[in-house]
């Protein structure tokens, strides 16, 4: 049984947003983990001061806090760990400077890549895009549960699916063997947030449980 909770929240840092009222409604609504992914306009000096709010919020409602990309920032913080892909450090090199305990994420899109990242270092993967997303533009193809499923059967480390996640969508996710979900869009975006994390919420509490592993 994976330990790293199912539902996470990624922070939106677009102008406008609400970002932590929105981390403030997916804690209440149970979710466990929040990635900090500031925007490249964001400074380090903003990035870590948002890192410092959030993780006070996590550490309240007792769920993980993660950094993307910014790994000095994470540390800075004294985040639970960070989250790296194909233009950020190197998964090995990622795990050297974070050290043999926190939590490291990397993005993987196929079995092969999969596999290198958890030989490399990574405790988790993120996936995706699930479904098309217009939270992140120059992505691939999205690769549906099936894809997310291919990655799923290639490792033991726990599987969060991203991209165009919606409560609906999170259902088929978990059906196709995901551990998790993160979520952008359809938390920063909704009308109403509180309502939303509750959306999801209620789709995990009906989530099969997952096989031994
Ligand atoms: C859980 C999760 N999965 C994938 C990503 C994407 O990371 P990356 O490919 O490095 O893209 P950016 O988020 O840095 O734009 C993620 N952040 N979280
Ligand atoms: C960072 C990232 N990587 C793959 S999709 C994505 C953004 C997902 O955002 P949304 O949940 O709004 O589709
Ligand atoms: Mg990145």
């Amino acid at each position: 049984m994976h330990t790293l909770g199912r539902l996470h929240l990624v922070t939106d840092t677009r102008p406008g947003r609400d970002v932590l009222g929105v981390v403030g409604h997916a804690l209440a609504a149970g979710f466990g983990v929040v990635q900090v992914r500031p925007e490249d306009a964001v400074t380090d000096r903003e990035a870590y001061e948002l890192t410092v709010r959030v993780l006070a919020l996590c550490r309240a409602a007792g769920a993980t806090c993660l950094v993307n990309d910014r790994l000095h920032v994470a540390l800075a913080a004294g985040a639970d760990g960070a989250h790296v892909g194909a233009d950020d450090l190197p998964v090995a090199a990622a795990r050297r400077v974070l050290g043999p305990h926190a939590i490291l994420g990397a993005t993987a899109r196929d079995p092969v890549t999969a596999r290198r990242a958890v030989a490399d270092g990574a405790t988790y993967l993120g996936v995706g895009p699930a479904y098309a997303t217009t939270t992140k533009t120059g992505l691939p193809d999205a690769i549906g549960p099936a894809g997310v499923g291919a990655v799923v059967s290639a490792v033991e480390v726990p599987v969060v699916a991203i991209g165009g996640v919606t409560p609906a969508r999170a259902a088929e996710l978990f059906a196709a063997g995901a551990h998790a979900v993160a979520v952008v869009g359809a938390m920063s975006g909704a009308p109403d947030p509180a309502a939303a994390a509750a959306g999801f919420a209620a789709v995990l509490a009906a989530a099969p449980p997952e096989p031994a592993r």
